[in-house]
């Protein structure tokens, strides 16, 4: 990775029109969703079917997902442990300015490290980070293996693969858990549901 040196002599800019003008023209409070899992657990899944969910009760969303990110902003990244924490770091900085901006963010990333996903709840007032864990089997992730990564990374064609050489720690204070029932994995649907649930108790579906 290049090393960059830091700014200095720069200056904090406010503006008239902050979050909270933002918000309520919105009439909803910004906020970070931060979906955690094993590669194949369901994060873009439940992504996308929550903002699907906001989008219909009139709720601004957005998603950043993991995948996504590196065709773009994080495409120098790839997956040695430094660099996933830099790819998160950026992700939460950007995560921030879209709650900042009165958005529901939505990001979607393995996450692997639980040092990581801190360094991004500790960007945000707490109330603010909500963290859903993706709670599903390894074996259900790589019997879905919709990519093939989970085969290619058996045969030993992907090192550093999270779930089989690399380590994925899950959360142990997390907002919300996602989990199967009886063995059986909630709906896209259902799933969306238990965060919707969530954000409307908190009272980020209101001003
Ligand atoms: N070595 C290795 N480990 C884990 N995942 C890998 C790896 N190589 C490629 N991929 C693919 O990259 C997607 C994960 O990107 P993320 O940015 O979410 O990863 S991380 O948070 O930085 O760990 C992940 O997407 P999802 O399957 O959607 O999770 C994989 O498709
Ligand atoms: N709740 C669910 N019920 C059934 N299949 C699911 C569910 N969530 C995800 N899947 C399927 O599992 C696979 C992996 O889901 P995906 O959202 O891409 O996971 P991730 O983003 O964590 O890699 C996809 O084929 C998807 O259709």
């Amino acid at each position: 990775m290049a090393t960059l040196s830091n700014s200095t002599n720069i200056f904090w800019q406010d503006c008239q029109i902050g979050r909270a003008e933002r918000q309520k023209l919105l009439n909803q409070k910004g906020c970070v969703v931060w979906i955690t899992g094993l590669s194949g657990s369901g994060k873009s899944t439940l992504a996308c079917s929550l903002s699907r969910e906001l989008y219909s009760r009139g709720k601004l969303s957005y998603v950043l997902d993991g995948d996504n990110l590196r065709h773009g902003l994080n495409k120098d990244l790839g997956f040695k442990a430094e660099e996933r924490t830099e790819n998160i770091r950026r992700t939460g900085e950007v995560a921030k300015l879209f709650a900042d901006a009165g958005l529901i963010c939505v990001a979607s990333l393995i996450s692997p490290y639980r040092r990581d996903r801190d360094t991004c709840r500790s960007m945000l007032p707490d109330a603010n980070f909500i963290e859903v864990f993706m709670n599903m089997p390894l074996e259900l992730c790589e019997a879905r293996d919709p990519k093939g990564l989970y085969k290619l990374a058996r045969a030993g064609k992907i090192k550093g693969f999270t779930g089989i050489d690399d380590p994925y720690e899950p959360p142990l204070n997390c907002e919300i858990e996602i989990k199967q029932d009886g063995g059986v994995c909630p709906t896209p649907t259902v799933m969306a549901g238990q965060v919707v649930t969530y954000l409307e108790k908190e009272g980020f579906l209101e001003h």
